[in-house]
C-alpha cells in the first residue's frame, strides 16, 4: 500500500516540555489507522500537527510528497475534527454545517443532511448548549460529510452512547471502503473500534513506538498460562510483558516471537490469543515502568 502521509523526525515543544520527541512514520492509503497513546501521549499534538494545524519544533510532514504546513496546494485534501471545537461554542448547528460547506472543498451536502438526520441534530441549537456526546456528533458530521481525502478523528466518540458509536463505525467503514479515504483516529475505546483499524500506531511518552499493521501487531502477542515452575523459567525473557500467578499457576503476557510454541504446547501450557485493549495496556505499563525513574524523579 502506498503511504499517503509522512512525517520525519517531528518534534514540538511546549516551552520546555516536549510533547513529541523524534516521530518517523508513514501512513498508508485508503487505511483505517489507529492512533493509540495513554493520557498525555502525545495523540491530540500529533494529529495537529499532521493536519498542519499547528508547527513542529522540527520535522517535517508530506502530504502525497507535498509540505503540509503553509501550503494551499494540500491543506484542502486533510479535514481535522477536534475533540473540542471551543471556538464554536456560540454558534448554531446549522451554521456551523454551513460554514463547513464554505471551508471544505470536498464537502457532500446531501450526506451532511443525511447524517443530521441519523443523529437528530437540532439545527438551531447552539453548540454550547449541546450534549458532550452530540457536540461529537456534529464533529463527526464535520468529518464525514467533508469527503476529506484524509480525515483525521481527534477522540470523535465522546460522551456518544453505545448505538451511536456503532453508527458512527459503520458509516467510517463503509465511506473508507467506497472512496478510499484515509482516516487516522485517536481513540481509549480500543476493544470496540479495534475492527475499524486495518493499521495502529503507538504513542508513548511523545515518542512513535510502532506503526504496523493491525493483525500482525495482535499475533505478535501470545497468553501463555500454565505451570508455575514451567513458566517461571521464561518470566525474565524481556519479551514478557506481564505476569500474575495464583494457586500453582502462572499466566504470562508474551510479545514477540514464539520459538518454541510446540514444545510449550506439549508441555501443558495453554497459548491464546491477547485482545488488541489489553496489549496496549501491557505495553503501556511495560513502557512507563521503564521511564518511571525518570518521570517521576523530581518528587522524591
Ligand atoms: N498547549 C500546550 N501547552 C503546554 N503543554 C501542552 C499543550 N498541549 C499539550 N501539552 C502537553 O503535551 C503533552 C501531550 O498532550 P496531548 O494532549 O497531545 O496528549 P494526548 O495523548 O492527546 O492526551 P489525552 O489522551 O489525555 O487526551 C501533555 O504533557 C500535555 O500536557
Amino acid at each position: 500500500m502506498n503511504s499517503i502521509l509522512e512525517c520525519s523526525q517531528i518534534a514540538k515543544k511546549f516551552g520546555r516540555s516536549e510533547a513529541i520527541r523524534n516521530a518517523t512514520t508513514a501512513f498508508e492509503e485508503g487505511a483505517v489507522h489507529g492512533l493509540l497513546g495513554a493520557n498525555g501521549a502525545g495523540k491530540t499534538t500529533l494529529l495537529h500537527i499532521l493536519s498542519g494545524l499547528i508547527y513542529p519544533s522540527q520535522g517535517q510532514v508530506l502530504y502525497d510528497g507535498q509540505q503540509v504546513h503553509d501550503n494551499p496546494a494540500v491543506t484542502p485534501n486533510i479535514c481535522l475534527v477536534k475533540s473540542d471545537e471551543r471556538s464554536w461554542a456560540d454558534y448554531k448547528v446549522k451554521d456551523l454545517i454551513k460554514y463547513c460547506s464554505l471551508l471544505l472543498p470536498y464537502w457532500d451536502e446531501k450526506f451532511a443532511v443525511e447524517l443530521l438526520r441519523k443523529f437528530r441534530l437540532p439545527g438551531n441549537k447552539k453548540y454550547k448548549h449541546l450534549s458532550r456526546g452530540m457536540q461529537s456528533m456534529v464533529g463527526i458530521v464535520k468529518g464525514l460529510a467533508s469527503r476529506a481525502p484524509l480525515t483525521l478523528f481527534d477522540e470523535p466518540t465522546l460522551g456518544l452512547d453505545a448505538d451511536m458509536r456503532e453508527t458512527f463505525y459503520e458509516l467510517m467503514i463503509s465511506d473508507c471502503g467506497e472512496r478510499q479515504r484515509t482516516m487516522i483516529l485517536s481513540t481509549h475505546q480500543i476493544d470496540e473500534s479495534a475492527n475499524l483499524f486495518q493499521y495502529i500506531t503507538l504513542l508513548e511518552q511523545g515518542v512513535v513506538t510502532s506503526h504496523m499493521d493491525k493483525d500482525a501487531f495482535v499475533e505478535q502477542a501470545h497468553y501463555l498460562q500454565g505451570d508455575t515452575s514451567l513458566l517461571l523459567a521464561l518470566a525474565s525473557d524481556p519479551r514478557v510483558l506481564h505476569e500474575e500467578s495464583l494457586a500453582g499457576t502462572t499466566v504470562l503476557v508474551w510479545y514477540g516471537e514464539l520459538e518454541n510454541q510446540v514444545d510449550l504446547e506439549r508441555r501443558g501450557i495453554k497459548i491464546g490469543p491477547v485482545p488488541l485493549q489489553k496489549l496496549f495496556v501491557y505495553l503501556t505499563r511495560k513502557g512507563n515502568l521503564n521511564s518511571e525513574e525518570k518521570y517521576y524523579g523530581n518528587f522524591s
